[in-house]
């Protein structure tokens, strides 16, 4: 059997992508049995190598335009929801991922979608209301203690819009006198974070998330007795 070899892409228009790569290596030391690329995508030749890709946060509606004029949106479009490889937004990267968005622009924003869910952009605010606060990520295994998140001008996911429970709340945070927010979501390949972990130094949601890569891609090759993921149900599951 090869070598597993998995190319893990970055979104690279605008945003955190050097702070994504940087936590990834750290990450990949997890599987050592699987040979990681990590690459910054900014055109559609560049996403045809990836197995799978990260929306880095930064500025959804510039995202957009930027992916438009570089004919990024359309295979990007096809990358999540019709070849549904495994994918995941922070923050920025989230709206995108989003099928819905309100607080956009007048005129509207375009989207990536692949997550059945309306986002709110900029719920808690502007730059200076940014804030750090304790998450209980049941995901990330049993006994595992709570994860920093970094909220900055986050969105929160208002309504999910799918009948179907194919989307999984995966974490919620509260601010003290306001409402329960939904700020991480899974919806099988699609996963979304409203907080950013890749500011953190703190590798676990990375670990996981490229996990669930490995396990998507579904891997006889070395794969094969590969532990991988602490997450809730899979805690050392062999793939
Ligand atoms: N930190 C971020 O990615 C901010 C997201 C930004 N407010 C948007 O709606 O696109």
């Amino acid at each position: 059997m090869p070598p597993l070899t998995i190319t893990v892409g970055v979104l690279a228009l605008q945003g955190g992508v050097v702070e994504h790569i940087a936590l990834l290596n750290r990450a990949s030391a997890n599987y050592p049995s699987v040979t990681f690329h990590f690459l910054e995508v900014r055109t559609p030749e560049q996403l045809s190598l990836c197995d799978a890709l990260i929306i880095p946060g930064g500025e959804s509606t510039t995202m957009a335009i930027v992916a438009r004029r570089l004919g990024l949106l359309e295979p990007l479009r096809e990358f999540v929801k019709i070849n549904n490889k495994p994918v995941w937004g922070t923050c920025a990267g989230l709206v995108m991922l989003a099928e819905e968005a309100s607080a956009t622009k007048q005129g509207g924003q375009e989207l990536i979608g692949g997550l059945d869910v309306r986002v709110l952009r900029n719920k808690f605010g502007t730059q200076v209301q940014s804030f750090v606060a304790d998450l209980n990520l049941d995901f990330l295994g049993e006994g595992e203690g709570p994860f920093r998140g970094v909220f900055i001008r986050a969105p929160v996911v208002e309504e999910v819009i799918d009948g179907d429970g194919r989307v999984k709340v995966l974490g919620t945070v509260k601010k003290p006198g306001e409402e329960e927010d939904i700020v991480a979501v899974r919806q099988g390949n699609v996963f979304g974070t409203s907080f950013h972990p890749e500011l953190t130094g703190d590798v676990r949601v990375h670990a996981w998330w490229l996990g669930n890569v490995v396990e998507a891609l579904g891997q006889g090759g070395e794969g094969k007795g590969l532990v991988v993921g602490k997450g809730k149900g899979d805690a050392g599951k062999v793939y």
